[in-house]
């Protein structure tokens, strides 16, 4: 539970201290009607995790000695044994990080700090150069994300999902597209006017310095106008670590230091929050209490946040928005209800949740009423869309049964997982609730059943739509 008056209490102080910046060095926002750096606060809300991360980039590039290294190379750099976390505050920043995130001519405004950004992402391109040629990390990606919005970007490994965040974060350039900031064309924004606040898998906290240090380090950096230490403390609560501020990161468990890092990257009132498989060191049990710590935080400070995830049952749970990835382009972007009802095509339906998937020609198919189209192989639906009945019976839902055999049963503890192999010997998975199992679907290896799937359950497709190899 989120404690009685945090998040007012963190609203208000980012009510209170919302200032004008003058532009950073790369702010060209074109758009002649943007407001965003003279309206909004770039001050308050210049994140130190985007400014760390470069700092770790150039700290990388300099332990690789090669300052041209890749920024995969720098991230795997970075990542070991926290060989290139900074040292100190004073270390962290290049001169010219911090002259550009001084407060020289900065008005104090009144006016009410806007909660999300709204963030829109059109035609993006990431094009990397490798021995092997061009690759298409990102290959034209239109993303709208409303402000105040959760939205979860899921995909297979190097489908694109994590250099989509760094080009919003501005950590990359893009190759082609253009990055929206409310009205504001952010596309060459600085990281540091990007008002972005970032929580990567990797805890990303600096070792020497305690809870409550960590937390106020990008205010005093920035010599935020606010109490820095009511900040902190507002924000421990926020992420129920109080009294654990002067502790140092190692005395905390993995969870706790995923919500410091959380609770850092909002200090400084980012618009935009980024999460990079921000639990993915942590198991299951911590990742689920702190996905709903998490849900109610963010909805809360009424930060737009965007996180990147593998986990599709923590996509689906937080989101309003899922938007699924494959070989750098977006398949399906929409609630998680959309989603997981109605796939827009045969790989977002291989990708999420449990298929089946049989030769269109085959017995089940040609009964169910369902016709293919010339060319395509074979025919997709869900393992919940079977219906059974253990009697014979002629049709069942108005449908003409299919017979089959139960082939195998495996005990999946809360589920029956059931093999039933129809007379043509194609073969589907069944799965049933334990419940349900125990009362009407109860099934012996050796049995005889009769089903039938809803032709408009089922989707054809050709096995090249399922591919999620790279392109290069
Ligand atoms: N600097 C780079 N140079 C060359 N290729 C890169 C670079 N950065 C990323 N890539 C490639 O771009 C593709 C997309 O990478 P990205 O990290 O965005 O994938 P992802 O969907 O986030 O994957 P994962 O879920 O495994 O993190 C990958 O194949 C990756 O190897």
């Amino acid at each position: 539970m989120l404690p009685a008056g945090r998040a007012q209490a963190l609203r208000s102080s980012r009510d209170s201290t919302a200032c004008a910046a003058k532009p950073g060095p790369r702010s060209v926002g074109s758009s002649s009607r943007s407001s965003f750096p003279r309206r909004r606060v770039a001050v308050q809300a210049l994140d130190t995790s985007a400014l760390e991360e470069q700092q770790q980039q150039q700290q990388a590039a300099q332990l690789n000695g090669n300052g041209s290294s890749t920024a995969h190379q720098h991230m795997a750099a970075a990542a070991a044994a926290g060989v290139s976390r900074p040292s100190g505050p004073t270390a962290t920043l290049t001169d010219e990080d911090v002259n550009g995130m001084q407060l020289d001519g900065i008005q104090l405004e009144q006016q009410q700090q806007p909660t999300g950004l709204y963030v829109r992402v059109r035609g993006m391109v990431k094009h990397f150069n490798t021995a092997k040629g061009v690759f298409k990390a990102v290959d034209g990606v239109d993303v709208d994300i409303p402000p105040s919005s959760i939205c979860a970007l899921l995909g297979p490994s190097g489908s694109g999902k994590t250099t989509l965040l760094r080009l919003v974060a501005g950590l990359e350039l893009p190759t082609g597209g253009k990055i929206y900031f409310d009205d504001l064309d952010a596309t060459d924004l600085a990281v540091q006017d990007r008002q972005v606040g970032m929580v990567f898998q990797s805890y990303a906290l600096f070792n020497h310095m305690t809870v409550s240090e960590n937390i106020k380090f990008g205010l005093q950096v920035r010599k935020l106008p606010v109490d820095h230490d009511k900040r902190a403390a507002d924000l421990l609560e926020l992420v129920q670590l109080t009294g654990l501020g002067d502790r140092y990161p190692r005395q905390l468990s993995g969870g706790q230091r995923q919500r410091v890092a959380l609770a850092r990257a909002l200090a400084s009132n980012p618009r935009l929050l980024l999460l990079d498989e921000p639990f993915g060191a942590l198991d299951a049990v911590v990742r689920k209490q702190l996905r709903a710590g998490l849900k109610e935080i963010v909805r809360s400070v009424g930060v737009t946040t965007i996180i990147v995830t593998h986990d599709q049952e923590e996509a689906f749970d937080l989101a309003d928005q899922v938007v699924i990835f494959n070989r750098g382009l977006i398949e399906q972007s929409g609630s998680p209800n959309e989603i997981i009802k109605r796939p827009a095509t045969p790989f977002v339906m291989g990708f999420v949740g449990d298929t089946n998937s049989v030769p269109a020609g085959c017995m089940l198919v040609r009964r169910s009423g369902f016709n293919p189209r010339l060319g395509k192989a074979r025919v997709m639906f869900r393992p919940s869309d079977i219906r059974l009945s253990k009697e014979y019976v002629a049709t069942l839902d108005g449908q003409q049964v299919t017979p089959a055999t139960v082939n195998e049963a495996a005990n999946m503890g809360w589920t029956m997982k059931y093999t039933l192999k129809f007379d043509d010997d194609v073969e589907v998975e069944f799965s049933v609730t334990r419940a349900q199992a125990d009362k009407e679907f109860k099934l012996d290896v050796g049995q005889r059943i009769y089903a039938v799937v809803p032709p408009s359950a089922m989707m054809e497709f050709d096995e090249t739509e399922l591919g999620s190899a790279p392109i290069i």
